[in-house]
């Protein structure tokens, strides 16, 4: 089962490796950040941490990249840089799905998120599972009821799930997920000046997809993990279906309304979440393995 400090003996450089590679890439590319938080999202609801979204795809194996609920994601061959460091230090002793956690702790740090302490000791799947993605990962478009469903399922309670939604407190979302709230009429529940903003980002019903036009999910603090997310779909200014609905879903509700008023509140949930999340079904023992590239199964 999963530690505090797996590696202490077998690595014992391994977490402060990834940590200083997090924030040389955050300095390069701040965005890589935000790419670490939503990785570790759409690779642990996925059956287990296991990195089973970093897989590419190659003769045998399709990856979870290509999935549909993929759509957006950015920033995957950063991950082989910080593989690359690790490797260096340890070979074929730390797991990618650790490095997939331990980003995302890392990364939420440089977002002025909370410091969270997490154990480690995942080991990787030697399986990609694009055809079940869609059976975990919901629409941006789903219902309460079916998002609660999906994260009740892996254990997440309802004021977990409320609080992870906060991860949109950050990144940017494409005009494709949001256009069927402006065209051909704005969804009655979106703040005015909200639908007019985001129909200058998005000044047509069909996004050319080779376009990348997207609008930031928060304006005020589009690189802070903070509760603006919160105020803002009080205010019915979030972007996507989803994020409206939570805003007024009276069993999410009272909880945007209490984050919404207090940030450190919500950075504890926030942080909570995020080590029910990071610790699902993980594989450990012998099961799978330690990947060498995290792109690619090992060839024995
Ligand atoms: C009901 C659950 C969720 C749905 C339907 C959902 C959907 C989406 C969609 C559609 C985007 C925009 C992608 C694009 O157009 O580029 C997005 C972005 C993002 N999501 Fe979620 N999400 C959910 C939950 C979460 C959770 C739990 C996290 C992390 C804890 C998360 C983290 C992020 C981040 C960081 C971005 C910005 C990515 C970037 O800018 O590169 N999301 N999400
Ligand atoms: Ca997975
Ligand atoms: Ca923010």
């Amino acid at each position: 089962q999963l530690q505090l400090n797996y590696y202490s003996q077998s690595c014992p450089k391994a977490e402060e490796i990834i940590k200083q590679q997090v924030i040389k890439l955050y300095n390069e590319h701040g965005n890589t950040a935000v790419s670490w938080v939503r990785n570790l999202f759409h690779d642990c609801i996925v059956k287990s941490c296991d990195a089973s979204l970093l897989l590419t795809t190659v003769r045998g194996v399709v990856s979870e990249q290509t999935s549909g609920r993929s759509f957006g994601m950015r920033n995957f061959k950063f991950v082989n840089t910080i593989k690359a460091a690790v490797e260096e230090e340890c070979p074929l002793t730390v797991s990618c799905a650790d490095i997939v956690a331990l980003s995302a702790r890392d990364g939420i740090v440089m977002l002025g998120g909370p410091s969270i302490e997490m154990k480690t000791g995942r080991r990787d799947s030697k399986e990609s599972y694009a055809t079940v993605v869609e059976d975990f990962i919901p629409n941006h478009n789903d219902s309460i009821s079916l998002v609660l469903s999906r994260f009740q399922s892996i254990g997440i309670d309802v004021e977990a799930t409320v609080a992870l939604l906060g991860a949109h407190s950050v990144g940017r979302v494409h005009c494709t997920n949001m256009v069927q709230r402006l065209y051909p009429d704005v969804d009655k529940t979106m703040d005015l000046a909200q639908a007019e903003y985001l129909k200058r980002r998005c000044p047509t019903p069909n996004p050319d997809p080779k376009v990348v036009q997207y609008s930031r999910n928060d304006q005020i603090t589009p690189m802070i993990i903070d509760n603006n997310y919160y105020k803002n779909i009080l205010q019915h200014k979030g972007l996507l279906t989803v994020d409206e609905e939570l805003a007024t879903d009276p069993i999410t509700s009272p909880y945007v309304i209490k984050m919404a008023a207090d940030n450190e509140y919500f950075h504890q949930q926030f942080s909570r979440a995020i080590i029910l999340l990071s610790e699902n079904n993980p594989i450990t023992g012998d099961q799978g393995e330690i990947r060498k590239d995290c792109r690619y199964v090992n060839a024995n």
